[in-house]
């Protein structure tokens, strides 16, 4: 793992930034393990430091690691290391966010493709457009996400519920389903965020709170299990949610509790909305079947408790959503209905 500071300075932190002090090029991350509490970064200097900030969650959420992996590449090749080797490393971190090794494979083929004496640069540069295009995917989708709604929920404001986290801890730019909220919230159309707290590791608790409360929105924290009971009591009017990995038919991995979400949702006649980059769509998956979903360590659900001694844990990271409960799926490039003819390829071109 890298070296830990506390940034002196107060305002946005961006959640990861290429620096180039004179010991040479680091990646400064927000190490999203400590927060809400500790806004701490974690310098990686190396790439087994990155991958151990990927395995860990500091940096997490899909379009984040598009970018972790693709400066990844960059800090691998300005500090001389076997290129091939850290994008085999880095690739493999996590398994089920595409995005991952798209930023990966981005970097790396423009450093292949450079003469060598340009290749580390050819890399940052690399991994620079991908960040900037993540931010203009993130703004696209924000006002894609917001015509869908005005189409959709009708009666004055919006009761939006989501999952996990998707907002500027996980982009280039304010996010995905987050950002689209973040645009409702600044014209005035959000009545309340529901966020759900997001077991085992508290995504929604610890990072979608922290990032409503500084944007100074209407939002209310749920335990994951009183979902069905704010359905019920007519009390959403959307769900917003983001994606790991988007597959040729639409099946969606998000972080696992989306898929009873979108159950509910069926049930009570509320859409199901999944807004991702086009970067997350792998149209080389076929069906959330064939989508790998990452097992972590049982003990992130054993010692929330804690649980007795030798309790085994189930704890899969993400959940599959098949295609038929998904409303539509936000990407930058418009708006799909997952079930249509054409479907995805309409948006990735
Ligand atoms: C825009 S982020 C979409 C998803 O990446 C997000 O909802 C999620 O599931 C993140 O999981 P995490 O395990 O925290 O990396």
């Amino acid at each position: 793992m890298g070296d830990h500071f506390t940034r002196p300075e107060h305002g946005i932190i961006p959640a990861l930034r290429w620096e180039e002090p004179p010991e040479g090029p680091v990646l400064v991350l927000l190490d999203q393990t400590r927060l809400p509490h500790e806004e701490v970064e974690l310098v990686c200097t190396d790439v087994q430091a990155l991958v151990g900030a990927i395995r860990s969650l500091a940096v997490r959420g899909a379009p984040l690691l598009g970018l972790a992996g693709a400066y990844g590449i960059a800090l691998a090749a300005a500090r001389g290391y076997d290129v091939e080797e850290a994008a085999d490393l880095l690739a493999h971190a996590r398994p089920t966010a595409v995005n991952l090794e798209y930023g990966v494979r981005r970097a790396l083929r423009a450093y292949r493709q450079a003469a060598p004496e340009q290749a580390a640069s050819a890399a940052l540069t690399e991994a620079r457009a991908v960040h900037v295009e993540d931010a203009a995917a993130s703004r696209a989708m924000a006002e894609h996400g917001g015509h869908l709604l005005a189409e959709l929920v009708t009666g004055g404001g919006y009761r939006i519920l989501t999952h996990c986290n998707t907002g500027a801890l996980v982009s280039g730019g304010e996010g995905t389903a987050f950002a689209v909220v973040l645009a409702a919230h600044r014209s005035g159309e959000l009545r309340r965020l529901w966020v759900d707290e997001t077991r085992p590791l508290l995504q929604g608790a610890r990072l979608t709170a922290y990032e409503a409360a500084r944007a100074g929105m209407p939002y209310t924290l749920l335990a994951d299990n009183a979902a069905g009971s704010l359905f019920s009591a007519g009390e959403v009017d959307a769900v917003l949610v983001g994606a790991d990995r988007i597959a040729a038919d639409g099946a969606t991995a998000n972080k696992v509790g989306t898929y009873p979400l979108a159950v509910l949702a069926r049930h009570h006649h509320v859409p199901f909305i999944v807004v991702a980059p086009t970067t997350t769509v792998d149209l080389t998956t076929p069906d959330g079947a064939s989508i790998e979903v990452e097992q972590r360590s049982g003990s992130e659900v054993t010692d929330l408790a804690p649980s007795p001694l030798g309790t085994q844990a189930y704890n899969p990271a993400f959940d599959v959503t098949p295609p038929d409960l998904i409303t539509a799926i936000v990407t930058e490039n418009g708006v799909v209905s997952p079930v249509t003819a054409g479907g995805l390829a309409a948006v990735c071109g």
